[in-house]
């Protein structure tokens, strides 16, 4: 199983990151999971004007991304548990989460996902979203292959 976390962030290398990091070499017993951070000219810019077209670049980045089985991290998508989340990643040879820019997803894109799923309903940094992404990433894999990491 392939599973890619990407993100419209610069990479920093901080304390997140390592954690994110190390939950991703926790799953690689399973899984070969990896994080992309997607940060060039276009996107610093977005950050800089309105939400509507920093959401159209996002859309236009990630638009050639979508392959295998899809799924983007929204606060208002659909609320799930982990035992749901380790359905929702089982059994797929191939899955892409992907993370929002700082204004979020237009609609346009998350229609074109498989799947738009919420962690919480507070808003969280992309940074605090990826770790908890990447953790209940390596809680599924515990879950699909009975290690006791999960109870
Ligand atoms: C700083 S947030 C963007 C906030 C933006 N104003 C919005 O309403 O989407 C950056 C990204 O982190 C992810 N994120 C933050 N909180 C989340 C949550 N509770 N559930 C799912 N994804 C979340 C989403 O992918 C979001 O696009």
């Amino acid at each position: 199983m392939k599973i890619n976390i990407y993100s419209i962030l610069k990479p920093t290398n901080d304390d997140f990151d390592k954690i994110i990091k190390e939950f991703i070499k926790m799953s690689s017993k399973y899984a070969k999971v990896e994080v992309h951070y997607i940060f060039n000219k276009e996107i610093a810019k977005a950050q800089t004007i309105g939400d509507k077209e920093a959401q159209e670049i996002y859309t236009k980045t990630y638009l050639p991304l979508l392959k295998g089985f899809n799924v983007a991290l929204d606060v208002l998508g659909k609320q799930v548990d982990t035992y749901a989340f380790s359905k929702l990643i089982e059994d797929k040879n191939e899955i892409n989460f992907f993370i929002g820019g700082a204004f979020g997803f237009e609609r346009e894109f998350l229609t074109k996902c498989d799947n738009v799923i919420s962690l919480s309903n507070l808003t969280f940094a992309h940074k605090v979203a990826n770790v908890v992404l990447s953790e209940q990433i390596f809680r599924s894999l515990c879950i699909q292959n009975n290690h006791p990491y999960h109870k």
